[in-house]
């Protein structure tokens, strides 16, 4: 597989969540949630991923009804007011059909399509898809997360899921992999996924990262999670070093210009 050279894409967090862990829910109207994507696609932004469920570990799940009402108000908004490619972070397979029906770019799945009916509604239209590993789910998958070998067991999830998108006839060229940092994984089992991402290129499929404030960076900086934009540039950077396609982040302005130093650099060049 070609070494990246091209500048690796920016997705913008927004997070319409009441408690979303890093925005503290300032965003958790319409109006303040369209300041915030003006900003992030002003800022370079190539995605927008709008979530409706936190998943903080630990965090109460949410129902389909509040997740669409959470999150559709803000996507039609989106789409009548700018041109940016919509990620839609959700699970409920009755949450991505909303979100199809009102023309998102991407899913963005942290649980890689498990839903019941979630690969057959996928398989009927042709946007991207991103498949998230997690062990375990949200509200315990930080109690005593084990592997035996953690990039050995979250390639193997990852491939079986690629069978699965395979099986339902979702083509391969709509897939995005992702190692999920912080779903259900301790801090060393992070840095060793981070250490060894290269590893999943085996997969043939580009990836997307999101290593943005989360706590595997508290952890080694001290940094509380608004004071994390240094180790999230510096995450950030070692994952598109290593080929990641997407990152996924808070701080759009900041890791786009960190994008461009990656890209200049793999490409011994700039243009
Ligand atoms: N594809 C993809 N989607 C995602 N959604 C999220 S939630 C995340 C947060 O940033 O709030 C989070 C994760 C774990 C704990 C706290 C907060 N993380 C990812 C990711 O790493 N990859």
């Amino acid at each position: 597989m070609a070494a990246a050279t091209a500048l690796p894409k920016v997705m913008g967090i927004l997070n319409v969540t009441p408690d979303s862990f890093s925005d503290g829910g300032r965003f958790n109207s319409v109006d303040r949630a369209l300041q915030q994507a003006e900003q992030m696609i002003a800022d370079g932004a190539d995605y927008l991923d709008i979530g409706g469920e936190s998943t903080r570990p630990g965090a109460d799940a949410v129902s389909v009804q509040e997740e669409i009402d959470r999150v559709m108000p803000v996507i039609a908004r989106l789409r009548q007011e700018f041109d940016v490619a919509l990620s839609l972070d959700t699970c409920k397979t009755a949450v991505m059909a909303e979100g199809l029906n009102q023309g998102i770019a991407l899913v963005n799945d942290i649980r890689a399509l498990r839903d019941e009916g979630a690969l057959a509604l996928l398989a009927q239209h042709d946007v991207d898809v991103c498949l998230m590993h997690m062990q375990g789910e949200p509200r315990t998958m930080q109690h005593q997360p084990r592997y035996e070998d953690v990039v050995i067991e979250v390639k193997a999830f990852l491939q079986q899921r690629i069978r699965a998108c395979d099986e339902a006839g979702i083509a391969r060229e709509r897939i995005y992999l992702d190692p999920g940092f912080g779903f259900g994984k301790s801090v060393r089992h992070n840095y060793q996924l981070l250490q060894r991402m290269q590893a999943l290129h085996e997969l043939q499929l580009p990836l997307l990262v999101g290593v943005s404030r989360k706590s595997m960076l508290g952890h080694v900086t001290g940094r509380e999670v608004e004071d994390r934009l240094p180790a999230s540039l510096a995450a950030a950077t070692i994952a598109a070093m290593k080929g990641a396609r997407i990152i996924r982040v808070h701080d759009v302005r900041e890791t786009v210009d960190a994008m461009k130093v990656v890209a200049a650099t793999l490409a011994g060049d700039f243009s």
